[in-house]
């Protein structure tokens, strides 16, 4: 009960939002034209309508219970004329409009889908990669299994499976109440076959207990699959993951020989899939074998109880058919638990996911946000990036960097220095203000830009263009601003490519990489551009044609690069090198004298 009542709350918080939104959407209402609206207003709308249609077909079915009895007693007293009448004057009218009924429940169930669904993806998304949760959730390690899958898939099925289960439960719900009442009324002056003993309604009883054995039982046996189903979805996410991972790198793999332990890797993969399918199978198996028995049961076991009534003459052949009917619609209903049991089991495991997924990114958002953490400040009137106080901690807790005072200085370039594996990509992140473990401070100037370029630059899907563009919109630069920037950076064979769409990100060298993100800066033009090893893959004339460019082409920008090389250190002003303290592990930062290593 405890779980029914969690699985229905989890449901509910995934549903209301929709419902409730203040956003304003747009309608197209052919041939009126466009409207605008409140989301929620629609989507309450759209429920209504759906509401509205499906009571409106059990009452067109109720209707056709006694069509169905005047029609088979037409037949038993061979009344042509009555019969014709029924099927021309009953039948064709009430067929008519159950089509188009039904043509205009589709439309609008397809609507609301992917109304709701826009709604629902966008928000999603906007979780997960506002306020670097998505790299939150990396580091903290509160990583829910394939977030794609979730916001591709999940919301889709979630919204699908809400319509067809709330929907068809409501129409079952009023199917049982109208066919019981003439369940009841067909059978209330029964006796228990056999004997004279009186049970008025007796033949709902039997349905009733009929579907309760039924379902009860299905429950039992299918329980399992709910489970069985949530690991499927998990194991073929994490197969399809690993194909696309082998794809991204390929070169690697392709020059490591590596296609054998990524063969082992698959198999071991789809090999989970494989066996969880086998565990489904033999469940559904099981199931499957109760439902059918009872599916095939339940077509003449409402004959068996009415015929001998029948052939005494207590009622008429109408009659019969339209308890057997009824019988089948109250069983129908009831078991409607049954038919929805596996999709009731998917379900579940689709809100888990979409549950589980909420949850890891407000774990990961509020574990970042819990002191001690680093705080980045704006400070009016700056003209310095400054650092106060920084303790650089690992996401285990082991402090791997402290500053206790350092100010990067507007205009003057600086050099970082230090061992592999000192911190100083890590301070980096820290002063861009995505790393969240440590303490401390640093400020920086308010209103000023700051941009990072890491060693392996971020090639995004699509154009060329939209590459050298990120992260402003392909459009945010003109294509003479673009070709000119990709020319300066010495990539002018690629100017002819920019609308191609391809997987640049593999095709391109790494040193072209490099100079694309550097296209980005001379772009972006920011005011501060943290070079983190970013032309590392360059030769060294190369490398010290990009720095007097930029030198060059961003006068006002203040350059702080990373880097190994001793070359790096003629085109900056200032050297800071991080050095281990006394206990060889905290590295701190030293002043180094430039001219001296000159
Ligand atoms: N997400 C992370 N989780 C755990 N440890 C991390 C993470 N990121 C970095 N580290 C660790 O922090 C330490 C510092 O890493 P960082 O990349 O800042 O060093 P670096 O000085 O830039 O090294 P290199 O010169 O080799 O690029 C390393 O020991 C690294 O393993």
């Amino acid at each position: 009960m405890r779980a029914l009542k969690t699985a229905l709350g989890a449901i509910w918080r995934l549903t209301i939002p929709y419902f409730t939104t203040h956003d304003v959407g747009e309608i197209n209402l052919r041939p009126f034209g466009r409207f605008r609206v409140q989301e929620r207003w629609l989507g309450i709308g759209l429920v209504l309508a759906l509401i509205l249609i499906n009571l409106g077909q059990v009452g067109l079915n109720v209707r056709l219970s006694f069509f169905n009895r005047d029609l088979f007693n037409a037949l038993q007293n061979k009344d042509a004329v009555e019969f014709w009448q029924q099927l021309l004057f009953v039948f064709c009218p009430l067929a008519a409009v159950y089509v188009t009924v039904a043509i205009i429940e589709i439309v609008i169930q397809y609507v609301l889908r992917i109304r709701w669904r826009r709604w629902l993806t966008r928000r999603y998304v906007d979780s997960w990669l506002g306020e670097d949760t998505h790299y939150k959730m990396q580091l903290l390690g509160y990583t829910a299994d394939n977030p794609d899958q979730r916001i591709a898939d999940d919301i889709d099925q979630f919204i699908v499976r809400t319509q067809t289960l709330t929907l068809g439960l409501l129409t079952q719900v009023a199917t049982l109440f109208s066919f019981a009442a003439i369940l009841w009324s067909l059978s209330s002056d029964f006796t228990l076959p056999g004997t004279d003993v009186p049970v008025p309604g007796l033949l709902l009883w039997f349905a009733l207990g009929y579907a309760v054995l039924g379902t009860w039982l299905t429950h039992k046996i299918g329980k399992p699959l709910i489970r069985l189903n949530f690991d499927q979805q998990r194991y073929e996410a994490d197969f399809r993951f690993s194909l696309a991972r082998l794809r991204e790198y390929a070169e690697q793999v392709a020059l490591l020989d590596g296609e054998s332990a990524e063969k082992e890797r698959l198999a071991g993969r789809f090999g989970n899939v494989v066996r969880n399918f086998m565990a489904i199978v033999d469940r559904t198996k099981k199931l499957t074998a109760f439902t059918a028995s009872y599916f095939q049961a339940s077509v003449v076991v409402p004959y068996i109880l009415t015929a001998p009534y029948f052939f005494v003459g207590r009622i008429t052949l109408g009659q019969l058919q339209q308890t057997a009917g009824s019988f089948s619609r109250v069983e129908g209903a009831l078991t409607f638990f049954i038919s929805a049991y596996t999709t009731l089991a998917d379900y579940k495991a689709v809100v888990d996911r979409l549950t589980s997924f909420d949850t890891a990114m407000k774990r990961a958002r509020s574990a970042a946000a819990a002191p001690p953490r680093i705080d980045v400040a704006l400070l009016g009137g700056a003209a310095a990036v400054r650092i106060v106080d920084l303790d650089l901690r690992l996401p285990a807790g082991t402090t791997i960097v402290r500053v206790p005072e350092l100010a990067l200085r507007r205009g003057e370039t600086t050099l970082l220095t230090g061992p592999s594996g000192s911190g100083k990509s890590t301070l980096f992140r820290a002063i861009a203000g995505i790393w969240p473990f440590g303490s401390g401070t640093v400020t920086v100037p308010t209103g000023e830009n700051l941009l990072l370029l890491p060693q392996r630059p971020y090639i995004p899907i699509g154009s060329l263009r939209g590459a050298v563009a990120y992260p402003a919109a392909t459009v945010a630069y003109s294509g003479e601003a673009i070709r000119d920037a990709l020319e300066a950076v010495r990539l002018p064979h690629l100017v002819e490519r920019l609308d191609e769409e391809g997987q640049w990100a593999q095709t391109l060298s790494l040193g072209e990489q490099q100079r694309v993100a550097l296209a980005r800066a001379l772009l972006a033009k920011p005011d501060w551009l943290f070079l983190d090893e970013a032309t590392a893959a360059l030769d060294e004339p190369l490398e010290q044609a990009m720095y007097e460019l930029i030198m060059e082409r961003l006068p006002e920008t203040t350059v702080v690069s990373i880097g190994h090389r001793s070359t790096l250190i003629a085109f900056h002003e200032r050297r800071i090198d991080l050095r281990p303290g006394r206990d060889g592990r905290i590295f701190m930062p030293h002043e180094v004298d430039v001219p001296a290593m000159a």
